[in-house]
């Protein structure tokens, strides 16, 4: 009796505390954040009890991958982001909307994204990624914050250094120049093949980044792919799910193909760089290699970077590597994707292209990094692909504290995002004509395109500004060079359907079928 006489006022009052939470978690904040938001002039739309506007961001996904796109138009934000569309000509370019229970706000304006990406301070962070997101990128490089990724970043800076990613270059023709070899070879059997650009490219940006990341160990590197590929697929099913903290615990049939999946990359890295140890300790070969990993293990060794505490460990290195898959391949891969689909749609600018880049190198020598630096029109048709087709469509920050962001005051734990397809088409920085095809724009470099230089944030910008993005305009020129080198002429198919897709990095749905002429 004394016993349940204690009990009884505790479980109230625990139930009670929880249902308080609740009631604040689920309903109170959100209306004092709506409240908060619309007295400086933000709407959006309203706010469902616990799952916020992702219902309605569902519907609007289903039904703008149900609309045909029309074939003429570059304007991706209706098929890709249709609730930002919808929403930004509902209640204006500044607008609020709830990712359940989490308010997100977008931004679009150029000075705004500056403050938020460029500041040093720390105002705004990465927030945790859902689980499936951990099991694609560890604790690597995009998801990670503070001092742990200060650390990371200075680690990683000099196996980006562009006179060691200059050395890879070779590498990078090598491969163009046997994938576009096999393509010659089934020509030979049907002159009229086609080709799907996305799936070939995926290949071939899979095959450069595993010769490029780990040497000598590419082919093991190649199964690493494999595995990323299907957790990839996993995470782009699960994105918009509702997150119920713990339920990444429980070992559901998806959970259990997760840890599974997870656990075999983890193996795999973990025995690539096990065999580069070796390698080095037994003085064969050139210390740890001049590939990626490689330059990784080397930095993270080195006596003044251990002083530095500018080194990672074992582990932090195999979270590097899938980051480095998975930020370094697709978006790669999608680049060279939409500049074909341009240039086999342009007939003018493919020929300008091919004379540019035969009067540079020939034609049939890899060019090196002196002449890849000579390919202007190359360079700016590539911008111009990154403006309209920009393989990241958004990203976003938290942030920390109660913040004043322009004239706004933004509560502590709001997400503001950036939609790249809609900053990149903005007519008053990219003039009348920002829906269309026109590298000219990009004539005199990427900070002078726009009316201000942060309209255009394919790599982002700011401390977190892409470590790759040397390495991928690299890669992207080579494989452009070699395949204007080798084919006299390419077109698009008629058969292409125009549908580009929100598949966490934007992706052509039906692929970029193109034909070739010897
Ligand atoms: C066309 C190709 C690429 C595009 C468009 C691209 C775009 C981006 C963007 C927009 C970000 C910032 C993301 C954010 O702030 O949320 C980023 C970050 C990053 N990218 Fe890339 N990227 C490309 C290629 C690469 C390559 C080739 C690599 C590596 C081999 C790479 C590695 C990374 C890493 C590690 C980060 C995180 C940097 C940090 O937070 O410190 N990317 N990239």
């Amino acid at each position: 009796m004394g016993y349940l006489q204690f009990l009884v006022p505790v479980v109230s009052t625990l139930v009670l505390l929880v249902l308080w939470k609740l009631f604040v978690d689920l309903i109170w904040r959100p209306r004092s954040i709506t409240k908060h938001f619309a007295k400086q002039g933000v709407r959006g739309p309203p706010y469902s009890v616990l799952t916020g506007s992702l219902m309605q961001i569902k519907a609007l996904e289903v039904e703008a991958k149900q609309t045909p796109m029309d074939p003429s138009s570059h304007d991706v934000t209706p098929k890709v982001l249709p609730y930002y569309h919808k929403w930004s000509q509902q209640y204006g370019e500044t607008f609020l909307f709830w990712f359940g229970t989490q308010p997100r706000l977008s931004i679009v304006d150029p000075e705004m994204i500056k403050e938020v990406l460029s500041t040093k301070f720390g105002f705004y962070t990465i927030d945790k990624q859902p689980p499936s997101v951990d099991a694609l990128l560890g604790n690597g490089l995009l998801s990670i914050g503070g001092l742990d990724w200060v650390r990371h970043r200075r680690a990683l800076n000099p196996a980006f250094n562009i006179d060691k990613l200059k050395g890879m270059i070779k590498r990078m023709g090598d491969c163009t120049v046997s994938t576009v070899g096999r393509w010659r070879d089934e020509m030979g059997v049907n002159p009229r093949k086609e080709f799907d650009m996305h799936s070939e490219f995926m290949q071939l940006t899979g095959d450069i980044i595993a010769h490029t990341s780990f040497g000598t160990s590419y082919k093991e590197g190649k199964e690493v792919f494999e595995v990323e590929r299907e957790l990839h697929r996993m995470v782009i099913d699960s994105v918009t799910d509702v997150y119920i903290p713990g339920s990444e615990y429980l070992p559901t049939k998806w959970n259990r193909r997760m840890w599974r999946l997870e656990k075999r990359l983890r193996n795999n890295l973990k025995s690539i760089i096990e065999t580069k140890q070796k390698m080095k300790d037994s003085g064969k070969g050139h210390g740890y290699g001049d590939d990626l990993l490689g330059l990784m293990l080397a930095a993270s060794n080195e006596e003044s970077n251990k002083k530095d505490g500018a080194c990672l460990t074992i582990d932090e290195i195999v979270d590097e590597c899938k980051t480095f898959f998975f930020a370094g391949h697709e978006t790669t891969s999608n680049l060279l994707t939409w500049a074909m689909f341009f240039l086999g749609s342009n007939q003018e600018w493919q020929t300008k292209l091919r004379e540019e880049v035969r009067s540079v190198c020939g034609t049939s020598e890899i060019p090196d990094a002196d002449k890849l630096s000579k390919l202007k029109l190359v360079t700016m048709v590539l911008y111009e692909t990154l403006r309209l087709y920009s393989p990241v469509i958004f990203t976003e920050r938290k942030t920390v504290s109660d913040l004043k962001l322009g004239n706004l005051v933004i509560p502590k734990d709001t997400m503001v995002t950036f939609p790249f397809p809609m900053i990149h088409r903005n007519k008053k920085y990219w003039g009348e004509d920002a829906d269309e095809f026109n590298p000219l724009r990009f004539a005199d470099g990427f900070s002078r395109a726009a009316k201000h230089p942060n309209a255009f944030i394919a790599f982002s910008i700011g401390p977190r500004t892409c470590i790759g993005q040397n390495f991928a305009m690299m890669e992207a020129k080579t494989v452009m060079a070699v395949i204007l080198q080798k084919f006299s002429s390419f077109t698009l198919s008629p058969c292409y359907k125009h549908s580009p897709v929100n598949n966490i990095l934007l992706q052509p749905e039906f692929g970029v079928p193109i034909l070739f002429n010897q």
